[in-house]
């Protein structure tokens, strides 16, 4: 895998390029991006993680994410990813970006300023089995309590930015 991050300071100003495990064994700060497809239930699709990625595998968490490359617009990117992912075809919103920094075990550590999209499909995921080995969707009025029972089931982003989602909808709806 010969797959390049771009690193950049906290005001999102690009410093460089390093590969994808180097950063994630750094914990070099860079950009990435976390898709949140919900059907016409307002239910948010959540994808489980193959039990082979190279962290959180096995979690749960939101329905795409991934890595921007350099020199593609992120939107290319994030139909690619979607696609590769979970075989769908969605037209996605930027909503807010955040950053965080959270240890994942074997040694690699996720610090990321992530771009956080939405979109809206009642297309059933075909998964590629290499990305992801199960979906399903669930309410944001349940989401909540079903992490606090079982906090070591989900991934570490999807805990950190879910307060920030619920609160962009209700914004959103507000708006
Ligand atoms: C929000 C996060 C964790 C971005 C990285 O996502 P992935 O770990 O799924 O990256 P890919 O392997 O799919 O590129
Ligand atoms: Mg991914
Ligand atoms: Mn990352």
């Amino acid at each position: 895998m010969n797959e390049l991050l771009i690193l950049v300071d906290e005001h999102d100003n690009e410093i460089g390029l390093m590969e994808k495990m180097p950063a994630h064994l750094s914990g070099r700060l860079h950009r990435a991006f976390s898709v949140f497809i919900f059907n016409s239930k307002e239910e948010l699709l959540l994808q489980q993680r193959a039990d082979n990625k190279y962290h959180s595998g096995g979690l749960w968490t939101n329905t795409c994410c991934s890595h921007p490359i350099d020199g593609e617009d992120i939107n290319v990117t994030i139909k690619k990813r979607l696609k590769e992912e979970m075989g769908m075809e969605c037209e996605t919103e930027y909503q807010f970006s955040f950053v965080y920094k959270a240890s994942l075990g074997n040694g690699l550590i996720e610090h990321e300023l992530d771009r956080v999209f939405f979109g809206t499909s009642d297309e059933k995921p075909v998964l590629n089995p290499s990305e992801a080995k199960d979906w399903k969707y669930i309410s944001l009025d349940d989401l909540p309590a079903a992490i606090k029972s079982h906090p070591e089931d989900f991934s570490a982003w999807l805990k950190i930015c879910l307060p920030k989602v619920i609160s962009k909808i209700k914004e959103n709806k507000s708006a």
